[in-house]
């Protein structure tokens, strides 16, 4: 098992891209492949103190699952089974994606629920990531000004994708102990 645990959701396959995106970055001591959370068991999950977890945003501001008209389960049938576990000491990195345009009022929305999820479970959540740069309303990712992870519009701006991936991905090293 290397030391950083990569996982996603996703319905139409963008937040698997930028998961494998992540991966190519990292030898197979650092981070394993990327696994959908529907195809993740708890205990595998939890087996890492370093976890890089990623979400679109969909329905109306709603993590991927079946509530939310995805084709498959995703997190919101993956967070049960978890919701009982401690996760102090942990270290989280948060990626999501969301339609700053198509959804200025619920933009990135999920990505919230995933911070609230993990740090009420003690996890420490790192990665935070300046608003500058996107237009939207409102956001349930914001906290104190800023986005509580690396904010993504692949709908809107995926040429700026590789670059925001690589400035965050620095920004997180020391945390999640990966190479600078
Ligand atoms: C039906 C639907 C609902 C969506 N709702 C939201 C939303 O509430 N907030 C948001 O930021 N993006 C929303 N989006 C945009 C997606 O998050 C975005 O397209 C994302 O890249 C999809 O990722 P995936 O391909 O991994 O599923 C929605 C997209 C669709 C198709």
């Amino acid at each position: 098992m290397a030391q950083v645990g990569l996982f996603f959701g996703s319905n139409t396959g963008k937040t698997r891209k930028v998961a494998k995106m992540i991966k190519k970055k990292f030898d197979d001591e650092i981070m394993d492949a990327p696994l959908n959370v529907n195809r993740t068991e708890a205990e595998a999950f939890a087996a890492y103190d370093y976890l890089l977890i990623g979400t679109p945003t969909l329905g109306e501001g709603e993590l991927p699952g079946l509530s939310a008209d995805c084709e498959a389960e995703s997190w919101e049938e993956f967070l049960p089974k978890i919701e009982d576990m401690d996760f102090t000491g942990k270290t989280v990195a948060i990626f999501g994606l969301g339609d700053q345009v198509g959804y200025p009022d619920e933009f990135l929305d999920g990505m919230g629920e995933l911070y609230d999820f993990f740090s009420e479970r003690g996890a420490r959540c790192v990665g935070a990531w300046p608003i500058e740069g996107y237009e939207f309303n409102e956001s349930k990712a914001v906290r104190n000004g800023k986005f509580v992870g690396l904010a993504l519009d692949l709908d809107n701006q995926s040429g700026q994708t590789e670059e925001r991936l690589d400035v965050w991905l620095k920004m997180i090293a020391a945390d999640l102990k990966l190479p600078a």
